[in-house]
């Protein structure tokens, strides 16, 4: 089984707290042993946020903003790579041809940020399609698409399972200025709709819901079902 796993910056990095980098990377090695092939994108959280806040004061552009974020990506992916064993290729991945290259030699790939204009969960969606993987999974700080933010509306409610198009509607209005914050981001959704990928939202805070999630499809996040797609099957069923 092939997965590709993007984990927020906020919850790898919301601090520098080696152990909670190491709990990532035990989940990515644990999958890794149990036969999945594993690429893993990195985001840039509240890091990122800063710098970006601080060079938006200071004047510079939307993309020079995105290229900031980039950078931070890339260091929290570094983070990752430290952290893990030798079954990872030590480049922080900056295209998915290297990415792919790496998967195929049987290492573990980690990207950050790639190119203006999007989030790391585009960067996710577009490695998932490039490698053909089974289950796309994020991991963010926030348990699955809601109706609406749920850290601002108490109203909002979870969505258990939602298509991919539905998913499209939901964050459609959710600004996409540098260091914006979603689920996932629109592009995302609209490579998960068209890659008929099989995706999971969860709350990546604690690492340990990963594996569960990867290997018999339990969580309480959100599934994103493919329309058309194949019905889900768990590597260890
Ligand atoms: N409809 C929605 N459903 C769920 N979360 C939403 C929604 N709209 C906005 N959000 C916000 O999206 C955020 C989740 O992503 P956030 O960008 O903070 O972290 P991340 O994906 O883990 O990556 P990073 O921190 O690296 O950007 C939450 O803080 C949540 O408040
Ligand atoms: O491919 C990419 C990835 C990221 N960015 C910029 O970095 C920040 C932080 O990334 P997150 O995935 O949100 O943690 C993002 O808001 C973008 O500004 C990018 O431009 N391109």
């Amino acid at each position: 089984m092939r997965v590709v796993i993007s984990i927020g910056g906020s919850v790898l990095a919301p601090d520098l707290d080696s152990e909670r980098v190491e709990a990532h990377a035990s989940v990515v090695e644990t999958l890794a042993r149990e036969g999945c092939e594993i690429g893993a994108v990195v985001g840039g959280g509240g890091v990122a946020r800063d710098y970006i806040g601080a060079a938006r004061e200071l004047g510079a552009n939307e993309v020079q903003l995105d290229q900031i974020g980039i950078d931070v990506t890339r260091i929290n992916a570094r983070l990752l790579i430290a952290a893990l064993g030798s079954q990872v290729d030590p480049k922080v991945a900056h295209d998915y041809e290297d990415a792919g290259d790496a998967i195929r030699r049987g290492d573990i790939s980690v990207m950050g940020g790639v190119m203006p204009g999007q989030t790391t969960d585009a960067v996710a969606a577009a490695f998932a399609e490039y490698v053909d993987a089974d289950l796309l999974v994020y991991a963010t700080s926030v348990d699955g698409v809601f109706s609406a933010d749920p850290k601002s509306d108490p109203d909002a409610t979870k969505f258990e399972e939602m298509t991919a198009g539905e998913l499209v509607n939901v964050i459609a209005d959710i600004e996409m200025s540098a260091g914006s914050s979603a689920p996932v981001d629109l592009l995302a959704a609209k490579l998960i709709e068209r890659a008929k990928m099989r995706t999971i939202v969860l709350d990546g805070t604690d690492p340990s819901r990963i594996e569960p999630a990867v290997l018999r499809g339990e969580h309480s996040g959100t599934d994103i079902i493919p329309e058309g797609g194949d019905e889900p099957t768990y590597w260890a069923q």
